[in-house]
Order: C-alpha cells, then sequence, then structure tokens
C-alpha cells in the first residue's frame, strides 16, 4: 500500500491540505500539518471519502500515452481549464505541472523509474535523448540496469540540462531528477541547471565540477591578462612618465635627458616627436612618455591602460609643492606606481630643496636621508645637471620592481598616440608591453585593425621590429585609433579583421546606444551643462487655434536663458517627417488632441524622440516649463495587483527561506513590491529576491500557479503567510 503526504495526497484529488487534514480529524486520524504522512490505511479511508478508485494504480509507462491517466487526473485537467490563464506561457506552466505532478506521485510510489516529460512529441524521440545509438529502452528493464562508472569531474559552460548532465555522469536522466527532487530542486528532463544545482548534484555523487571559462575573442583585456612562463621572462626597460607643477620643469628636463642621453650611435639622428623615446645608459634602457602631465596618465588609466612603471614629480626647489605636484602624487599613488622626485631648479639662488622635501613628507614622500624610502634627486634640468642621478635612481628602482617581458611571442601593447597623416594615413605610435612587433603582423588596434606596413622608431628610423617597452610609429591601420586603445597581434589578418570588424561594430552600436536624445528627462541636465541655448520643439495640434495658443504660451517661457524656440507646427497627426525633423534639430514633440501614426511611433522609437501628449493647454505648458526648471519628478501611485498564500517554507542554507506558495488571486511578477500578511496584520514590506516555477526563474505567475518566492532580507516567512503583490505606477501625465 502506497504511502503519500497529505499535501501529496490533497493534490492527488484536487482538494487543499487543510480539507484532507479536517478530514482525517473527521476519520480520527491524527496529522499534525500537510507534510505529514499518511499509511495506506489512512489513504483507503481518505479515497472512500473523497470518491476515489481505492488503490488507483499509478502508471508506471503513462506518459507513453497521454489519455490513460488515473481518474483523478481528469480532475487535474479539469482544474487546469478552471484557472487556464490568458498567459503566453501557460501551456508551458501546464506542461511542467503535470511533469512535476508526475515526479511527486512516482516519488510517493516509491517507483525507480520517472517518466520524462510529457513535450510534444516526447515519446518520439526519447531514445534521442539517450544518445540516439543505445536503443535499448530503458524501461523495458527496469530491474537493475548496469550503472557505469561516474566520471571524477566534470566541466561545463554556463549550465547544462538535466539530460546533458545524466550524460555527463553516466546516469539515466530520471536519476538525476530524483535526486534534484531531493535536493529540493523540481526538474524536468529539458531543464537547464544553473551552476548551483549542477554543483549540488556532483557534490552529492562525489563528482568534480569545474565551469568552462570561454574567452571573447573581440575583448582585447583578456590577452593581456594571459600570464607568459617564468622561463620566457626576460627583462625589460622601465616606462617612465614625468608630471609636476606647470612650469617646474617637465618639458625641460625631458629635453635634457634626451639630448643627454641618446647613444652615440643615434646621435645623428634626430628625435622625432612620437609620443615617447628610449635612452640608452650604459646597454640599458628606459622609456619615457613624451606626452608631459597629468592628462596623458590619467586619460589612459581611465582607459584601463596603466602603461607607466614608474612616475618622476619634478618639483621646482624655487617654488615648492603646489596644486598640481599634490594631484600628480595623487595619481602616482592610485596607480600604485614608485615615484621619483626630481627638485629641479637648483642652479636658482632662490632653490630651497630642503623645503620641498620638508613639504613632501606631509604626502608621504620621505628621503631616504629622513628614514624614509622615496628618492629625491637635485637637478637643473637647464643646465642639464643631476641629470645622470636622476637616469641612475630610474634603472635602481626599475631593478627592484623586476619588470619582465616575454620577447617571443605575438605582441601586445598600447596606443600612446594617433592621427590622421595625410601623405600616411592612419598613423599611431605604439608601445609594446610584451611580445615583439614586427612589420606585417596582422594587428587589432581599439576598434580598428590592419597590418603593420611600416615601423619607424623614435629616432626617425625605420625598424623591422620592436621589442616590449619599446615605442614605435606605425602605418596600415584601417581608421586611426585613441590614445589609450589596446592592439594586440593576431596569428592572421583573417582573424584580425574579424576581431575588428566586430569591435568596430559593436563600438558603433555603443556610441548610437548613448546619443541621448533631448528628451523632458534630460532636459534640464543638458541646460544645466550650458549645452543649450534654446529647446527646440515641434507643435501639432488638432485646430489652428490650440497650435497659435501652445505656441505663444511656449515662447513665454524662459529659464534659466534658455528659450523656447518652435521649429515647426501644424495642424494633425504627428508624422514621420516630424519626427526625422525632431531627430535632426534635437527637438521634442509637442501632440495637442493628437497622436502620432505608426511609421511615426516607430521612427520615434527608432530615432529616441520624445512626443509628449497633452489634451489641456495650461499642462502641456506646466510640463515644459517644470522640465526646464529639473522639477519634473514622476508620479507613481500603487496598485496591487495580486495575493499568493504560503504553502510550505523550504530553508536553504547560504539562499534563505523560499514560501512555496500558491498564487490566489491576480498574480505576483519578480518586480514587483511584496508585502507579508500575517492574521490580516502586515509584517514586512519589500521586494522577491526570487520568483520561481519549480528550478526556472521567471518573470511572473499567475492565480492557480504555485511558485517558490523568496523576500529579499526577509526570512521570517511561515505557512498560511499572505504574501500580496503590488507594483507603483507612473501616472501618465496629461
Ligand atoms: N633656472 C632654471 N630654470 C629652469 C629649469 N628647468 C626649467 N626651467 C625654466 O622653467 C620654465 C618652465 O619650464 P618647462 O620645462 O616648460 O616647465 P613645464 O613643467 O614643462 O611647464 P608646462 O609645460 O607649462 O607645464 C622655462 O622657462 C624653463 O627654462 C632649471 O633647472 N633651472
Amino acid at each position: 500500500m502506497t504511502k503519500m503526504r497529505v499535501h501529496e495526497y490533497a493534490k492527488k484529488v484536487n482538494r487543499s491540505s487543510k480539507e484532507v487534514i479536517e478530514e482525517l480529524k473527521k476519520l480520527n486520524i491524527n496529522v499534525t500539518n500537510h507534510m505529514s504522512t499518511l499509511n495506506g490505511d489512512a489513504v483507503a479511508k481518505l479515497d472512500a471519502v473523497f470518491n476515489q478508485n481505492v488503490d488507483a494504480p499509478v502508471k508506471k509507462n503513462e506518459g507513453q500515452h497521454k489519455p490513460k491517466q488515473p481518474q483523478n487526473q481528469n480532475h487535474k485537467e479539469a482544474e487546469k481549464q478552471e484557472h487556464a490563464p490568458k498567459q503566453k506561457d501557460s501551456q508551458e506552466q501546464e506542461e511542467a505541472s503535470v511533469a512535476f505532478e508526475k515526479i511527486k506521485r512516482n516519488k510517493a510510489a516509491k517507483e525507480d523509474i520517472i517518466q520524462q516529460p510529457k513535450n510534444k512529441g516526447s515519446q518520439k524521440k526519447k531514445p534521442g535523448i539517450h544518445g540516439g545509438k543505445r536503443r535499448q529502452p530503458k524501461q523495458q528493464q527496469p530491474q537493475q540496469p548496469v550503472q557505469k562508472e561516474l566520471p571524477e569531474k566534470i566541466t561545463f559552460y554556463e549550465s547544462l540540462t538535466v539530460a546533458e548532465l545524466a550524460k555527463k555522469l553516466n546516469r539515466e536522466p530520471s536519476e538525476i531528477i530524483k535526486k534534484l527532487f531531493m535536493l529540493g530542486v523540481m526538474a524536468t528532463i529539458n531543464q537547464s541547471l544553473d551552476k548551483d544545482a549542477i554543483e549540488l548534484v556532483c557534490a552529492d555523487y562525489g563528482v568534480e565540477v569545474e565551469e568552462e571559462v570561454r574567452i571573447d575573442k573581440t575583448d582585447l583585456n583578456v590577452y593581456f591578462e594571459e600570464e607568459d612562463p617564468e622561463e620566457a621572462l626576460v627583462e625589460r626597460p622601465p616606462v617612465v612618465t614625468i608630471m609636476g607643477h606647470v612650469d617646474h620643469g617637465k618639458t625641460t628636463t625631458l629635453d635634457a635627458i634626451r639630448h643627454t642621453r641618446v647613444t652615440e650611435a643615434e646621435a645623428g639622428g634626430i628625435t622625432q616627436h612620437i609620443g615617447a623615446y628610449q635612452v640608452d645608459i650604459n646597454g640599458k634602457k628606459i622609456t619615457f612618455l613624451d606626452t608631459p602631465g597629468h592628462e596623458a596618465f590619467t586619460t589612459m588609466r581611465a582607459r584601463g591602460a596603466q602603461i607607466t612603471d614608474i612616475v618622476v614629480i619634478v618639483v621646482a626647489a624655487d617654488d615648492g609643492v603646489m596644486p598640481q605636484t599634490v594631484e600628480a602624487i595623487n595619481h602616482a599613488k592610485a596607480a600604485n606606481v614608485p615615484i621619483i622626485v626630481a627638485v629641479n631648479k637648483i642652479d636658482k639662488p632662490t632653490a630651497n630643496p630642503d623645503r620641498v622635501m620638508q613639504e613632501l613628507t606631509e604626502y608621504g614622500l620621505i628621503p631616504e636621508d629622513w628614514g624614509g624610502d622615496t628618492i629625491f634627486v637635485p637637478i637643473s634640468a637647464l643646465k642639464g645637471e643631476g641629470i645622470d642621478q636622476l637616469l641612475e635612481m630610474i634603472l635602481l628602482v626599475a631593478e627592484v620592481s623586476e619588470l619582465k617581458a616575454n620577447p617571443n611571442r605575438r605582441a601586445i601593447g598600447t596606443v600612446i598616440e594617433a592621427r590622421l597623416d595625410k601623405g600616411r594615413g592612419s598613423v599611431a605610435t605604439l608601445l609594446v608591453q610584451n611580445g615583439t612587433l614586427r612589420v606585417g603582423d596582422p594587428i587589432v588596434v581599439g576598434n580598428t585593425f590592419g597590418r603593420v606596413r611600416a615601423m619607424v622608431n623614435d629616432l626617425g628610423r625605420r625598424v623591422k621590429e620592436a621589442t616590449p617597452a619599446t615605442p614605435v610609429e606605425i602605418t596600415g591601420l584601417h581608421e586611426v585609433p585613441q590614445a589609450g586603445d589596446r592592439f594586440v597581434v593576431f596569428e592572421d589578418e583573417k582573424t584580425a579583421r574579424e576581431i575588428g570588424e566586430a569591435r568596430a561594430q559593436m563600438a558603433l552600436q555603443a556610441s548610437r546606444a548613448q546619443k541621448s536624445r533631448l528628451t523632458l528627462d534630460n532636459l534640464f541636465e543638458q541646460m544645466s551643462q550650458g549645452e543649450m541655448k534654446e529647446l527646440n520643439l515641434i507643435i501639432k495640434a488638432d485646430v489652428q487655434g490650440s497650435v497659435e495658443a501652445l505656441a505663444s504660451s511656449f515662447m513665454k517661457i524662459d529659464v534659466e536663458g534658455v528659450k523656447v524656440k518652435i521649429i515647426h507646427t501644424g495642424v494633425g497627426a504627428i508624422t514621420e517627417s516630424d519626427i526625422s525633423l525632431a531627430a535632426a534639430s534635437n527637438a521634442i514633440v509637442i501632440g495637442f488632441n493628437v497622436r502620432p501614426d505608426v511609421n511615426a511611433k516607430r521612427a520615434a522609437e527608432q530615432e529616441g524622440v520624445e512626443i509628449r501628449l497633452h489634451r489641456i493647454i495650461y499642462k502641456a505648458i506646466e510640463e515644459i516649463e517644470a522640465a526646464m526648471k529639473g522639477m519634473l519628478d514622476p508620479e507613481y501611485e500603487e496598485k496591487i495587483i495580486g495575493q499568493a498564500e504560503v504553502r510550505q517554507t523550504i530553508k536553504i542554507s547560504k539562499v534563505g527561506t523560499i514560501a512555496g506558495s500558491y498564487v490566489t488571486d491576480g498574480k505576483v511578477t519578480r518586480d514587483a513590491g511584496v508585502r507579508v500578511i500575517r492574521n490580516g496584520i502586515v509584517i514586512y514590506e519589500g521586494e522577491l529576491a526570487s520568483l520561481k516555477r519549480f528550478k526556472d526563474d521567471v518573470k511572473e505567475v499567475v492565480k492557480g500557479f504555485e511558485c517558490g518566492m523568496q523576500i529579499k532580507n526577509f526570512n521570517d516567512i511561515k505557512e498560511g503567510d499572505i504574501i500580496e503583490a503590488f507594483v507603483m505606477e507612473e501616472i501618465v501625465r496629461k
């Protein structure tokens, strides 16, 4: 005789658990709640009460033929008809609920085999689900299917369906479904399981799981994260940026370094400004970024490119620490880059290097002599004094930093400068950060791509390759990239083209999305940024009189010096040409007693043109005025959309309490606000953390269906609680 729980029985006879419990009380059978187990005797007695076929068999293979169901199933069908919501997904919900029913019954019947969900045509496809070739239908030999060994480890990408997971684990899907059920997860064979569920099942089998991470080839940052084997790494030159307050001598210092330290052989070369240069000190190179100031440094950083290894802060000894000195220190600190202080202009009689050092201690830059670890080098950039020491110190800091790169890989790096040259096309200075860049390399730079046609170094000489930390100017790109863009060399031109084109496409879409049209909501913002002198309006109304009345009233509005300008008026519906005019002139369209036609509506959506419809003149005026003053607050009112009854609570560690509920009225939506009502009293108000049908997150659940709800920051949910769902609806301005 079958044992089952009260709620299972209630479901079977299509009654509420409460009714069943009441009947049981009448029968003098003691139960505590709907989770209580009923023995066969009790079930038989209840069957008699509820007119069930005593011992109605739960057929093992009923899934094969849908109509052959136990009598009670007809009740279910009837119930479903009754509650059938007009929702699109009602079919799915029904199917899911049939499958759920079956799992429950089969569990109750302690069956070994759980039927597959009764999806359309699933009977025929069944062998396919098992891989197609293994044709022996498992149902025919339910005795003891030979179990294959469990794998030690499985991998997955994003998610797996129950069937896929079963295959990976060498288990029958039915077994997985059962296991999931035991673990509190209702699932059907084709349902996809998230990471948590997969891990739960695998942990239960003692199988290790690993989520595969697939690389997005179009994301250039990915190539920067690849690590090189330790043995492939060799020392590379440091990349240095010079920062400091205006007129403290950044440019003079950069010039002094450039002129004193260009190697003998290269001395004849005329240094070119390509945005960076290298100097050679006894065989060791240092790369200087030739764009002094913070802007370049922060722009690069803002774009995610950290290319500087050491910052030299130039402070004039006759002037001391100034605002931009502090700014420079903060930038370097934020980037976690070591700082060397060059105390400049020591040739000046008014120079007071000690004062500079003293002042800098306030910012945590303490000289070694005073017990700190910041290197201070007194220099006179103008006279070329102290430059050697400065360079030596840079090399010392570089050595401590152990800067390394792998020259034997495809190059990656960052754009330092780029421009369009009349004769040569797109010209970009690239700093190779890792690998070696060669002429002919297929390359993606920012959102453009190409092949390195020619390469010129900082001395204006043509070179064939550029090793790590070397700046070179290249030609051969289709478009001009931006400073701070990253570049990556690819194995072949085809890949570079594909990735470059994909990136260009993505950038285009992003920029389109960004190009925000004028709306009432951003009107004030645009006005306050001083970008707007006039507010362009297009007025369409039902009669000429209204057009004129509106136009003259709008013209009188003057907020913060921004005037309303009527660029077009007309009688009749809002048309597509009104929209294109609005789009071209960044205007808002006001419709008075008229509506946009279909094409206009579509065009407005596409172009992001705002249309405001009104029926009362003063409201139209008020709205525009309020928008210009930045006082356009949306108005909301609350609307109760549904109610659900908590029938069961499930505690999941680390997650919280899930309220297994039944929607008794209206609907519950994922984004609705919720109130927990106990004995007619609101005990909590908040929002949902999750709304699920079985294992699936859903947007809404309608009357007559069960769902699992979790309330954000509230776990004190109890059986019998009522959950009221409400939304705040914006009142449409008329
Ligand atoms: N006496 C003396 N004057 C210097 C020294 N270094 C720079 N100067 C002078 O200080 C002035 C400013 O120098 P720049 O190198 O242009 O300073 P900067 O920091 O690059 O200035 P901005 O580019 O305007 O931010 C120039 O007139 C230089 O000649 C130095 O060591 N001694």
